[in-house]
């Protein structure tokens, strides 16, 4: 968090994790906990969270004839970042309202760093540039087996009759790539990114978030 909107402020609560961990479920669950503590909660998403933002998004994730670049597929996951931090999450926290975003800066480690190879210090050269000091206070990183998440991702294009995004069509080495990436973030630092177990029933999963939410903001109090 930069020193500038520290006083005051709301905290910053990010979920992370490959596809199909339970991310977006999750999301609601953590929001709905907050608000029923009285809290003001902005709920959002990366890439995405405002329309400009989103339509960033839209380029990231569509399919087209001409293969993206991986360091333009970086610059725009970070321009997209850019315009949420600035329109959205900065003015939320600043007021004293929450932040609970679905994916953020750890995601472009995992896959832009992990995934597509980019030296990791060249992705933290633009984390710099665009934050400015403005980190998450606490991320949840969902985590669990690649099988039984590709089986959960499978269910719910089935269900909602989507197709695989650009992302989402990625080989397996990908996503083990991008886990392992994902996992030695949170090794390097446990203070701010709890890991949950992400397998098993909702009820389990959502039991063990619960007990991070409570154990941070006894922290925070
Ligand atoms: N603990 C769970 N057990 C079984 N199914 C789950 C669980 N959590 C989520 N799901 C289902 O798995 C699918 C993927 O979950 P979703 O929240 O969309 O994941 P993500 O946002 O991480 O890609 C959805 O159909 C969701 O209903
Ligand atoms: C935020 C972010 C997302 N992504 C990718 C990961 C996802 O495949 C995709 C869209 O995110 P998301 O909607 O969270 O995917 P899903 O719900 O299917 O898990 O964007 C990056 O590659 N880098 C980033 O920095």
């Amino acid at each position: 968090m930069s020193p500038e909107v520290t006083s005051g402020r709301g905290r910053f609560i990010t979920l992370e994790g490959g596809e199909g961990v339970g991310k977006s479920t999750n999301l609601g669950f953590v929001v709905d906990f907050l608000r029923g503590q009285g809290i003001e909660v902005v709920q959002t998403r990366e890439p995405g969270g405002t329309p400009r933002a989103e339509a960033i998004r839209e380029q990231l994730l569509a399919h087209h004839q001409e293969p993206l670049d991986s360091d333009a597929e970086l610059l725009l996951v970070f321009a997209a970042r850019a315009q949420h931090l600035a329109r959205r999450i900065v003015p939320a926290l600043e007021r004293g309202a929450w932040v609970v975003s679905d994916r953020f800066t750890d995601a472009t480690f995992a896959y832009q760093g992990g995934g597509r190879g980019i030296d990791v210090q060249r992705i933290a050269q633009l984390e710099k540039f665009v934050q400015r000091g403005l980190t998450p206070d606490l991320t949840l990183l969902l985590d669990m087996p690649l099988d039984a998440a590709e089986q959960r991702l499978a269910g719910r294009l089935d269900r909602k009759g989507e197709t695989r995004d650009r992302f989402e069509q990625e080989q397996r080495d990908f996503f083990e790539r991008v886990r392992d990436a994902y996992l030695a973030r949170a090794a390097d630092d446990p203070q701010r990114m709890a890991i949950i177990d992400a397998s098993g029933s909702l009820d389990d999963v959502q039991a063990r978030i619960t007990q991070q939410l409570h154990m941070r903001m006894t922290q925070w109090a």
